[in-house]
């Protein structure tokens, strides 16, 4: 697929959606469940590409795991099993499987070199290659120890703890220090200013690491092995579903249930920030999944109003600014979204990439250096787009057609990174 055009949607969105399995947490239950010793089914896991190369990442450092068509079941050699990788091994698109792999590998006894995609090799390392040689890791990068190629040199001694207070909200750069330290030879801390994302945590106390959290300090203990459960069930990614938060809110005349959407607090800014634009969301059937917070959304067609968005919620809510420009463009009034700077480093330069092709079908999007202000009250023209390789730009492209005058996105494939039944789940909601 090279282009998609996506038509406008007149009649409202309707039925259901079963959001497929949280990126963040399916990364994180291969590679954990490849540091235990018995098997563990991974049910609801998210085969898109980016969770795919964090599983031939694993498998490349001598785990085994199979897909018996239903469940992942990953089979560890236990925490101190991974074995040296025979090629260089490539990450892919997902600064996800690099970085946290980065903690994992900092303290091993062989060597590991990493290659990425384009956009992978542009994003920054530095913020994990630091903390980590700190720690006493050796670690080579192009340009100076920040970019990828990136070459981890085999380590003669255990790790030294450290004490990190980190310089920008980042759950990965966190998680890198978190796994480092279950290979260290103290306890190594973690101060955060912004709560980002907590799955590591979550996921290594339910493995038995000797992990405490209190207020914004985290601290780890070196571990001697992880046990998981025999199964874990991967919520549904929040992140995938903000795109059907926003686009039944925005499009007239639509009601549709959203089942099985992961509510982990660190998660649910898109959710407050709808709320406060006037979104009509009710949750029910709440419960838990493994450890984490789970719901059914439903969502009905409301009239937004703009609202502020500052530095503190941006971690809660960071993947999703995207599709909330989307959101801002079409409300009442003026959205300002601020403290926002880590868009410049994902998949593309987000602040940039969402002015110049938002440009393209709405007016009143101002980029600043640390986020957007967004005159809303738009109706957006028939336009073509380009998502610049970056799956978040291209679902809320797809949005933004849908809810206007319809869309042409090029690069349209990248989808397949997060969400590879994207398009096909908004034909069914046309229906
Ligand atoms: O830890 C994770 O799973 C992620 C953390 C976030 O990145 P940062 O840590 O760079 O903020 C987020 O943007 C990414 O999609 C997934
Ligand atoms: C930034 C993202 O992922 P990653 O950093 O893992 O590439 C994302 O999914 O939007």
């Amino acid at each position: 697929m090279a282009d998609k055009i996506i038509e406008a949607v007149n009649t409202g969105l309707h039925g259901e959606v079963t959001i497929p399995g949280d990126k963040s947490i399916s990364h994180r239950s291969v590679m954990f469940a490849g540091l235990c010793n018995t098997p563990v089914r991974i049910v609801n896991f998210l085969r898109a590409q980016d969770c795919m190369s964090t599983v031939k990442c694993m498998q490349s450092l001598g785990i085994d795991i199979k897909d018996n068509g239903t469940d992942i079941v990953v089979c560890g050699n236990g925490l101190h099993g991974l074995k040296e990788p025979q090629k260089i091994i490539d990450a892919g698109n997902s600064g996800t499987t690099l970085r946290l792999m980065m903690g994992i590998l900092a303290g091993q006894k062989f060597v590991t070199t990493f290659c990425g995609d384009d956009s992978l090799s542009r994003r920054p390392m530095g913020r994990v290659i630091l903390p980590l040689m700190q720690m006493g890791a050796q670690i080579v990068g192009r340009n100076k120890n920040t970019l990828l190629p990136i070459t981890i040199v085999p380590q003669s001694d255990d790790l030294q703890a450290i004490t990190y207070k980190m310089p920008m909200a980042s759950a990965q750069v966190k998680s890198a220090v978190l796994l480092a330290g279950l290979f260290a030879k103290d306890t190594t801390t973690i101060i955060e200013t912004y709560p980002s994302r907590d799955h590591t945590e979550r996921m290594l106390k339910a493995f038995g690491a000797d992990i405490e959290v209190l207020d914004n300090i985290i601290k780890i203990r070196p571990a001697e092995k992880l046990t998981a459960p025999d199964s874990i069930e991967i919520p549904g990614d929040i992140s995938s579903a903000a795109y059907w938060l926003v686009a039944a809110s925005i499009i007239k005349d639509s009601d549709i249930f959203i089942k099985n959407v992961g509510m982990n607090p660190t998660r649910t800014g898109i959710i407050d920030v709808l709320k406060d634009m006037g979104a009509d969301i009710g949750l029910v059937n709440e419960r838990t999944a493994s450890g984490e917070p789970v719901a059914d959304l439903h969502v009905r067609y409301a009239k937004l109003h703009g609202t502020q968005i500052e530095a503190e919620i941006i971690p809660r809510l960071v993947d999703e600014i995207p599709v909330i420009a989307v959101a801002a463009a079409v409300a009442d009034g003026v959205t300002t979204i601020s403290g926002a700077q880590e868009l410049r480093v994902k998949e593309s330069d987000r602040l940039k990439v969402i002015y110049n092709e938002f440009s393209k079908f709405t007016a009143g999007i101002v980029e600043k250096e640390d986020g957007l202000i967004i005159t809303g009250n738009n109706t957006f023209k028939n336009a073509s787009c380009d998502s610049c390789d970056d799956h978040r730009i291209a679902m809320s492209l797809a949005v933004a057609g849908a809810a206007g005058a319809g869309i042409n996105i090029k690069q349209a494939q990248c989808v397949n990174i997060s969400y590879p039944e994207f398009y096909a789940t908004l034909d069914n909601l046309k229906k």
